[in-house]
Formats: C-alpha cells, sequence, structure tokens
C-alpha cells in the first residue's frame, strides 16, 4: 500500500502540544479584574444582580452569562478518530482540537469535557444536568452503538441542541460531497448506488441522511467488520444496522464495491484495495473518510482509475469531506437563533449550502489562500475547503432560516441582512492570511539555507521545514557534528538533509572574491575576506545566497540580532528603492496589528518613517488587510506641542507629497490609533476609517519596546521580518523555538516568491 507522505514528525506533534502552556486551549476573562470595584462587579456581591434576573427569568442568562455562545464537547473515548477506544483521558486532544475549531472557524466558545465511563445510564447522567451551562452539547468520538442511544436520550433530557457530531456532521459534509460528485458524474440520488463501509456513528447517520434526501433504501449497502449487512443477518448485528439491512445475495466488500457508483467508508484504515476499486462502475465516487488514514489514499485509486471522483477526510489531499466543514457552521446558526434542537430540516439546510457554495465562482483571496491549486467546481472541488472565509456567512444562515421555518428558533432572526454581515465581522483575518502565506510558500518551495546548522533546534527546524513542504533546507556545519547531534537526539527524519561545510567547500575562493570586492575599502584584505568565508557561517551562508546557490538565509539562534544583520549587510545591500527595516506582527484577540522598525534604525528620519509606512502597507495588503496606518508619538495632531513629535508631522507630509493609496493619519497616541470610537470622537477629522492596523513608531526604542511587552504580556507576536534587503534574509531572536526558525525561514523563502499570483 502506497503510504502518504506526512508534512510533520510525530516529534513536531507532541512538541506543538507541549511547548508553552501545554494542549490547545486556555479560558480568558472577557470582563477586566483589576481593581477592588471590579471585583465587587464580577463577583460577590455585585454578581447576585444577574443571578436573580436569571433566577426570575432563565432566558436572561443568555444576557448575563457565556451560555449562549459556550458548548461543551464531550466525549467517552471509545471511537477517538479511527484509532478506536483509546479511553477518555486519551480523546482529550481531539476533544481540545474541536474546541479549538469551534472559535477559529465560528467564534464559538467551547470546552471539552472527557467522562469516563462506558456505561450509557452514567454517560446520559453526567451530561443531562449540564443543560444551565451551554447554549449546546456536541457529543464527539463515542462509539456506536451506545452513542445513539446516548445522544437519543439526552436530546429527550435536554433543552439545548445535542448534536454527535461523527454522525451528524460527518452525514451532512458526506451528503454535500455526493451532491456534487453526483452532479458532475451526471447521476441523481434516485438512481445511485453506494456502499458504505463501516456501520458505527457515522456510517449509519450518513445513510440516512442519504435515504432522507432520496436515496431509495435497497441502493445502500452498509459493510462492517462481518462483510455487508445483509437481510436476515445475525452475526454482529444491532438494532441500527438491521434498519438499514439490504436484501441482496452480496457477502463481503469486494462483492458490494463490483458495480457500485459510489463508496462512503467511515471504518478503518486500508479497509478497500485497488482490485476492489477497479470493479466499480464507471466515474466511481470514492470518499474514503476514516482518519487519520483513510480507507485507500488517492493515489492508490489513481493507480487503478482516472476516471474517479476522489475525496478523504484528510487536509494534505483535494476534496477534505470532514465534519470540520460542519459542526462550527451548525452550532453557529443554531445557537445564533437560540434553537431547542438541530433537526433534519437544519441538516439538510447545512448540506445544501455546503454544496451550493462549492458550486459558485471562488474568489480570489480563496484561491489565493491555497496557491498553486485552481480552486474551480469539478472532480478536484467538489467541496468548500475548511479556510474558505465565505463558509461564516453561508452556512449558518441557512442553519437558522430552517431552523425558523421548522419552528424550533426560540429567538428568530428578524433581519437576516445585518446577521449576515455581522457574521462576516466575527473571524479574525489573520489566522486566514497566515495561512495563506505558509500555502503560497508550499507552492512555490525555495531552497534556504539554515547557517547555524550545528545546532539541535536548527536542525529539527530544518526536519520541519522540509516535511511541511515549504523547501529544501541545506545546513551549514560540519558533518560530522551535525550526523552526531541527529544521532543524540534520535532525530529519525534527518535522512537526506542536505548539509554544507564551510572549511572544505568548493566555492570558498569565489566567495571570497565577492566578499573582498564588497570590503576592500572598508579596511579588509582577501584574506581576511578568505577567513570570513571559511569561519563565519553566516558571511559564508549569505554568500551562498549571493553567488544563486540558494534562495534565502535564516539565522540568529546563536547570536544576536545585531551581528548577524551586520554579516548580512557584509554581503548584501539594502534592495533598490527600499529600506532596510524590520517588521512585527503583533495578533491578540482577533486583531492584528503590524509595528515597524522594531530592529533596524534606532531614531528614523522623516523620509525613513514614511519609507516604512508605505512598505508596511504592502505587507499588510499581502496578509490579505486593507491598510491603516498610523504613525505614532507621545502626542495627537500637535499637541501637546513638543519639537520631538515634528519629526512624525513631517513623515505624514512626505506621505501626502508621495500621493500614497492607503489611509495614513498622525502623529497620534496608541490608543487613539487603536480606539476607534476614541478617535472619532477627539479626532473626527483623522483620515482613518477604522482602528490603524499598522503602527509607525518614532523610534526604535518604542518600537522594539512595545513588540516585545506584548510578545511576553499576551497574543502572538511573530517576526521580527527583515524586509528591504537585496536577498532574503531572516533572523530570529537568540533563543528562537524550533517553531519560530520555521516561520522565519518559511518568511525567508516567501521573500523570493511573487506575492500576487
Ligand atoms: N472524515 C470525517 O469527517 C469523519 C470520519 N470518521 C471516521 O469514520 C470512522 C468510524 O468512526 P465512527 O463511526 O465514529 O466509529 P464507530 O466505532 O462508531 O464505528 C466504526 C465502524 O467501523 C467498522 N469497521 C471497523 N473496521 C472495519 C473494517 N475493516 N471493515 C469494515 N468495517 C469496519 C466497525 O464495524 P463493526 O460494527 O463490525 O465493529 C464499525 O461499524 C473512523 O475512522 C473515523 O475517523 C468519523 C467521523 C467523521
Ligand atoms: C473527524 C472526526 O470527527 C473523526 O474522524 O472522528
Ligand atoms: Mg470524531
Amino acid at each position: 500500500m502506497t503510504a502518504i507522505k506526512p508534512t510533520f514528525t510525530e516529534e513536531d506533534a507532541l512538541s506543538f502540544h507541549m511547548q508553552g502552556r501545554p494542549g490547545k486551549i486556555e479560558i480568558i476573562s472577557t470582563k477586566p479584574l483589576t481593581t477592588q470595584r471590579d471585583l465587587s462587579l464580577a463577583y460577590s456581591p455585585g454578581v447576585a444582580w444577574p443571578c436573580l434576573r436569571i433566577a426570575k427569568d432563565p432566558n436572561a442568562a443568555y444576557d448575563y452569562t457565556s451560555k449562549g455562545n459556550l458548548v461543551a464537547v464531550i466525549s467517552n473515548g471509545t471511537a477517538v478518530l479511527g484509532l478506536g477506544d483509546l479511553g477518555a483521558l486519551a480523546s482529550k486532544p481531539v476533544m481540545e482540537g474541536k474546541c479549538v475549531l469551534f472559535k477559529r472557524f465560528a467564534d464559538i466558545d467551547s470546552i471539552d469535557l472527557e467522562i469516563d465511563t462506558k456505561e450509557v445510564d452514567a454517560f446520559v447522567n453526567s451530561v443531562r444536568y449540564l443543560a444551565p451551562s451551554f447554549g449546546g452539547i456536541n457529543l464527539e468520538d463515542i462509539k456506536a452503538p451506545e452513542c445513539f442511544i446516548i445522544e437519543q436520550q439526552l436530546r429527550e433530557l435536554m433543552n439545548i441542541p445535542v448534536f454527535h457530531d461523527d454522525q451528524h456532521g460527518t452525514a451532512i459534509i458526506t451528503a454535500a460531497g455526493l451532491i456534487n460528485a453526483m452532479h458532475l458524474t451526471g447521476r441523481d440520488m434516485k438512481t445511485t448506488k453506494l456502499v458504505i463501509n463501516g456501520a458505527g456513528a457515522a456510517a449509519i447517520a450518513c445513510a440516512e441522511l442519504v435515504k432522507a434526501m432520496g436515496m431509495p433504501s435497497d441502493h445502500v449497502i452498509l459493510c462492517d467488520t462481518k462483510g455487508v449487512i445483509y437481510t436476515g443477518r445475525t452475526e454482529g448485528m444491532n438494532q441500527w444496522k438491521s434498519a438499514h439491512a439490504t436484501p441482496t445475495e452480496k457477502r463481503t466488500l469486494a462483492e458490494a464495491l463490483n458495480g457500485a457508483d459510489a463508496f462512503v467508508g467511515l471504518s478503518v484504515k486500508d479497509a478497500v484495495t485497488p482490485e476492489m476499486v477497479r470493479e466499480m462502475a464507471a466515474k466511481p465516487i470514492i470518499f474514503a473518510m476514516a482518519n487519520p488514514d483513510p480507507e485507500i489514499t488517492p493515489e492508490e485509486v489513481r493507480s487503478v482509475r482516472d476516471d474517479a471522483i476522489v475525496a478523504t477526510g484528510r487536509s494534505d489531499y483535494p476534496n477534505q469531506v470532514n465534519n470540520v466543514l460542519g459542526f462550527p457552521y451548525i452550532f453557529r446558526g443554531a445557537l445564533d437563533v437560540r434553537a431547542s434542537t438541530i433537526n433534519e430540516t437544519m441538516k439538510i439546510a447545512a448540506a445544501r449550502a455546503l454544496a451550493e457554495l462549492a458550486r459558485q465562482d471562488v474568489p480570489d483571496e480563496v484561491d489565493a489562500a491555497y496557491s498553486g491549486r485552481r480552486l474551480r467546481f469539478g472532480p478536484e472541488y467538489i467541496i468548500p475547503v475548511p479556510f474558505d472565509p465565505r463558509l461564516i456567512s453561508h452556512v449558518p444562515p441557512a442553519v437558522a432560516r430552517a431552523a425558523m421555518d421548522s419552528g424550533v428558533a426560540r429567538r428568530p432572526i428578524i433581519d437576516m441582512e445585518s446577521y449576515v454581515a455581522s457574521l462576516k465581522g466575527r473571524l479574525d483575518p489573520s489566522a486566514g492570511s497566515l495561512h495563506m502565506i505558509f500555502d503560497r510558500v508550499q507552492h512555490n518551495p525555495k531552497r534556504v539555507v539554515f547557517a547555524e546548522g550545528e545546532e539541535e533546534k536548527v536542525i529539527r527546524a530544518a526536519i520541519a521545514f522540509r516535511a511541511a513542504g515549504y523547501g529544501t533546507p541545506v545546513l551549514i556545519g560540519r558533518t560530522e557534528r551535525i550526523e552526531e547531534t541527529i544521532r543524540q537526539s534520535s532525530l529519525t527524519d534527518a535522512v537526506g538533509l542536505e548539509v554544507v561545510n564551510a572549511r572544505v567547500s568548493p566555492h570558498n575562493k569565489l566567495y571570497a572574491d565577492r566578499l573582498y570586492a564588497r570590503l576592500q575599502r572598508q579596511g579588509f584584505l582577501q584574506r581576511d575576506a578568505l577567513r570570513m568565508v571559511n569561519q563565519d557561517r553566516n558571511i559564508f551562508a549569505a554568500c551562498m545566497v549571493a553567488e544563486g546557490h540558494a534562495d534565502a538565509m535564516v539565522t540568529g539562534v546563536t547570536r544576536s540580532f545585531y551581528v548577524c544583520l551586520d554579516d548580512a549587510m557584509k554581503v548584501f545591500d539594502a534592495r533598490e528603492g527600499q529600506t532596510l527595516m524590520a517588521v512585527s506582527i503583533l495578533i491578540a484577540r482577533g486583531r492584528t496589528v503590524l509595528i515597524a522598525d522594531t530592529s533596524v534604525h534606532e531614531l528614523p528620519t522623516s523620509d525613513q518613517l514614511a519609507d516604512f509606512a508605505v512598505q508596511c502597507a504592502s505587507i499588510a495588503r499581502h496578509l490579505g488587510h486593507e491598510p491603516r496606518v498610523a504613525l505614532l508619538s507621545f502626542s495627537n495632531f500637535g499637541h501637546p506641542p513638543r519639537e520631538k513629535a515634528e519629526r512624525i508631522r513631517e513623515a505624514v507630509h512626505i506621505l501626502d507629497d508621495r500621493k500614497v493609496d492607503f489611509e495614513y493619519d498622525g502623529e497620534m497616541q496608541a490608543n487613539v490609533a487603536l480606539n476607534y470610537a476614541l478617535m472619532k470622537e477627539l479626532y473626527p477629522f483623522c483620515r482613518l476609517g477604522g482602528p490603524a492596523n499598522v503602527l509607525i513608531m518614532p523610534a526604535l526604542h518604542s518600537a522594539n519596546i512595545v513588540a516585545k511587552l506584548m510578545q511576553e504580556l499576551g497574543g502572538t507576536a511573530i517576526g521580527p521580518i527583515l524586509v528591504g534587503l537585496e536577498k532574503p534574509v531572516q533572523i530570529v531572536q537568540t533563543g528562537a523555538t524550533v517553531n519560530e526558525i520555521v516561520t522565519a525561514a518559511a518568511f525567508a523563502a516567501l521573500a523570493t516568491t511573487p506575492l500576487s499570483r
């Protein structure tokens, strides 16, 4: 069987989960809790008032607590992905994962609860009394048939939506994919013959939904570990399987697939062979959805059929049929109308909305997020991609409308148009734009030199860089040292990493000549240049890039930014027409802000400040943001009148003269720049049309201090990213983590890639 090439190692996955605060979620307070007054309001005695209101009117809980936007993700770990019964505790990483997907894709807060029992009654009793806390319950990875009883009982006992994602989420996405795949292959629900492998939670729900959508019962054959579920079978049966037993002579999956139009795999890896696929009807539809590894890989299908439409549950192939496309948006719609349940009408509405979205023209920004792939409705694109920002405004309104039409909405939406607009505003655009950056690098892989190649962290980063598909890493260092580190650290995925030993490189003379030509009038002799090339890995790496032996370089783990920058500047100049500078990207609480110059110019001139504004505006656009640039100071538009702010005011005038095509203004204080209400109240003439997302700082100290403060006090900081050098060089901060090195290397690779396609 063809193995799927992983884009990361086991170690990457483990360290991703372990680094920083272990796990993937934390709870943050939405109200300030800094003063005695805050404390009195948030807790006793102030908290008594909302308690009394809710006691009088339970609906008030939606106004005074997080209930209305809070979903519990609950499992007992009996069917963790396709890995089987790993137990409650071991399911926690998946459940935390579902929580972050809820947040990322639909701005829903959620908490994972792992319940350590396989007993149906005990499980039901643990959950049934939680209704006051949550707006909805998302059951996950509970095995069949217990999941059916658990869900049924909880739906009867609780007055909030209870939704077993593996059943209905999966069924909805599968139905959406099937609608489109059938459309493309000229089939319809009435005539298509479907085989579903697996007869558990996901499979039974899929069978139910496609039948509810018009597929005749005797056109759907289910198989499990015992083979075909036929009428009269007694072995390994339960009432849910019996309900889908088919009158057929077929007994094995291979027999069932012979002549079948479509296959849906919700079982385990490798359950299907190429020989089985070969016997399917023309233009077969094959959804191999077992996770993490499918029943059959797309490569295996291709080896025997070139007319198949293939989907998997994975993100590294086209057509990801995975419930991530469903549960965030279905709950968003259900919560927004305070639905008492999620019913068939809502599920079918979600499936149709998803199918319909895939048939729409794909806007450029979605295409850009998946560069290299042309997302056009067809065999390779039958279902929207998870990072499609239209999902949030497309699926929840369909679900909400269906809830209203079917009478389960307790707070109907009056103004759908405003609702759709509010949905668009829920998502942090930065997450999508960073995804876009990395995707772009993956589709234009580059050769990147890792100058400090003997460092364990750097070797790990090189492995991760290669595995992520960003390009070919080249480690600078002594081969035997690097091999020793790889051995000592048991790095199993280092095979084939390219190592260049500066001391014995055949290019040293070429590099030294280049260096000498640049430095001879700065007091350097030819032999100094040769020594630097031989001994200084930054210089050697930079020379490799200068001579075209690599595309970009990354350094900085062991030496300070300024030493590294100095080394790079021995080999390169600033790019013509650009000013060298460093930008930090700060992401905090759903906002992305670019700050410059965080590393290079100590006291920039007005001209340089204007250059920073222009260059940052361009970066902001490449990240998918319309730039609103604020030139910051300690004063606002001339008040208080201090000489030190004149440099900033002058920069604004320079931008006026240059007639730039983005919003900018200043000088202003940081709070005015970031707080749009305050800006409009105090300075209605300010030309920014929203809060600033690019902050040009007056000097290096303020820029650098702010970036580091933000990094330590919360939020995500990316960078400093060096901009404006002749060739792409990125310098991480001393002691950077493996992830930070990989990100810097990806940014280095990006700089050699056309930013707009
Ligand atoms: N892509 C997606 O979005 C989703 C994918 N899935 C995947 O679907 C699979 C099943 O999940 P779920 O329904 O929750 O689990 P369940 O435990 O409820 O069901 C598993 C089913 O798979 C059957 N099965 C196991 N091995 C085989 C085999 N070799 N051949 C045929 N059938 C087999 C079992 O048969 P038996 O009844 O005889 O034991 C059982 O019916 C998992 O791989 C999961 O990752 C699930 C949800 C969403
Ligand atoms: C995707 C998912 O929920 C599963 O594989 O179980
Ligand atoms: Mg699941």
